[in-house]
This record gives structure tokens, C-alpha cells and sequence, in this order.
């Protein structure tokens, strides 16, 4: 990993910091590579990157139609399900960004968001299988390695370190040879879903947690301090990456002051 940092801030700064950095890195995939691929988790992350991204108030220096959306795991569910991650981008971001510069027509073409194949929901594995084209496809002009390298993944974390949906004590933690694996006894529910692996979250440029709240503290400092191996977000080390942690100070509450980095 080339580099950690973390950041523990007020929680009304969260969105602005996380989308301050989005912004940076936006800017840099899009000079060097012509666009930015950027995979978002579902929860509570895509409201808190909705509130630095589209805000009238504070419009951002992005050039969104080179934006390329991925999804770093998501339900098996129909597209218009309030369980849906893709519903989730879509209505918190995507139709936002739509009406904030339709007059402009800086907004994410359709195509240009990678989603789950609806035809497939019923079927954990084949809607894995279909997704993993997908990527192949989206990301076959760019890549020349075994792994599709995204601009930047952001990442929650669960209460029990889960991140993406992969699960502790579950075999998807261990699924190398592809770049998306299934799972139908999701302990968090919906119970099926489709995930990235973890090799294409550590192969990412850029990887981007985001945790509020009193309910992480505990699993902070058994990811940040303990450095809990059995927990699937301790394992997120971007090999060749920067990874970064947006922590707000309730869930920072037991991390290790010294390994907090300022902003
Ligand atoms: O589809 C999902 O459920 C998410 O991708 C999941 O991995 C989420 O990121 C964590 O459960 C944290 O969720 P919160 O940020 O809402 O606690």
C-alpha cells in the first residue's frame, strides 16, 4: 500500500472532505487515463457523498461526463427496489446531478453506469457472472492486467467489518481467480447479492472508507488498532494504492490518536 491515511472530523464535514477528495482524484484519472471509474457501496455512503457532490450551493470543478459508475456490491433485487443500490446512486446523486446541470449537460450518460442485469436478480450467480462481463467490457480499453483497476472505490463498513458484501467467516473473503463472486445468506439482509472481490478492491489507485456514528467505534479499533485480520475491511490494502479513512469523531472515539492523519 502506498499510503494511509485517516481522518477523524466533525460529521458536518464528511460529505465536503470526502468530495473534496473525489474531486481531486477526478481530475487526475481523467487528465492521465480520459475518464474516472468510481465504484460506490451502498448504506448510509452515497447520501454523505450526495451532500458535497450536488449542492447548489457549492458546485464542483468536475467534468462528470467522463464519469464511469460501478457498483462495489449490490443487492439482487429489481432496479426500482428501495433495497437497490443502483435506486440508492439514482435517486440520492445521479437524478440530482441530472437537474442541477441538465443545462449544461454535465451529468453521467445513462451508459455510462454499469449496473446490475435486472434479467438476472433471481440468480445470485448468473447476475455475478453477467457483471463480471460488464467490467470486462468497461474496463477492456483500459487494462492490460489481470484485474479491473478503478479510480477510486468507496467503501462502508458494517458493525461487523464487513465491507462491499463480503462478510467475515464467509468464502467470499477468499474468491480470487474472479473479479465478482455471489452470496445468498448475506447476513445483512437482502440475503443475496453480488460483490467485488477483494483483489479488485486492493488493486484499485484509490480506495475510500467512510464510517459515521457511535455504532463503528468498536469495530474501528478492532480494524484500525487491532488490525483484526478475520475482519474483511482490515484486509482492504490497496497494493499499488492510496487507501483513505473518513471517520467522524463518534466513530473515531477509540482509534489510536496517533494514527490519525489532518486533513
Ligand atoms: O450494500 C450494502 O449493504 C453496502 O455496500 C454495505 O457494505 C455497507 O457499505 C455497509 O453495510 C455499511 O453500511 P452503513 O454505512 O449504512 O453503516
Amino acid at each position: 500500500m502506498r499510503s494511509r491515511k485517516v481522518y477523524s472530523l466533525e460529521k458536518s464535514k464528511i460529505s465536503e472532505s470526502v468530495c473534496d477528495l473525489l474531486e481531486k482524484l477526478s481530475a487526475a484519472a481523467i487528465k492521465k487515463s480520459g475518464h474516472f471509474m468510481v465504484a460506490f457501496s451502498g448504506g448510509s455512503l452515497p447520501e454523505i457523498v450526495a451532500q458535497g457532490l450536488v449542492n447548489p450551493e457549492k458546485k464542483r470543478d468536475i467534468d462528470f461526463t467522463k464519469w464511469w459508475i460501478f457498483f462495489s456490491d449490490e443487492r439482487c433485487v429489481p432496479h426500482s427496489s428501495p433495497d437497490s443500490n443502483y435506486n440508492l446512486v439514482k435517486t440520492s446523486i445521479l437524478d440530482k446531478l441530472y437537474q442541477l446541470n441538465k443545462d449544461t449537460k454535465n451529468y453521467i450518460p445513462k451508459e455510462q453506469v454499469i449496473k446490475i442485469n435486472s434479467k438476472l436478480v433471481h440468480d445470485a450467480e448468473l447476475a455475478a457472472d453477467d457483471y463480471n462481463s460488464q467490467l470486462v467490457k468497461a474496463f477492456a480499453s483500459r487494462e492490460t492486467v489481470r484485474y479491473p483497476v478503478f479510480d477510486c472505490i468507496l467503501l462502508g463498513v458494517g458493525p461487523d467489518g464487513h465491507t462491499c458484501s463480503l462478510f467475515p467467516h464467509m468464502p467470499q473473503l477468499n474468491v480470487t481467480d474472479i473479479w465478482v463472486t455471489y452470496i445468498n445468506n448475506s447476513p445483512k439482509p437482502p440475503s443475496s447479492r453480488i460483490t467485488l472481490t477483494l483483489p479488485v478492491v486492493n488493486d484499485a489507485h484509490n480506495v475510500v472508507f467512510v464510517a459515521t456514528g457511535a455504532s463503528k467505534d468498536t469495530i474501528m479499533d478492532s480494524i484500525l488498532n487491532k488490525n483484526d485480520k478475520t475482519l474483511p475491511s482490515t484486509n482492504v490494502n490497496p497494493i499499488r494504492g492510496e487507501l483513505f479513512w473518513f471517520l467522524d469523531k463518534d466513530a473515531a472515539k477509540l482509534v489510536n490518536p496517533n494514527i490519525i492523519s489532518q486533513l
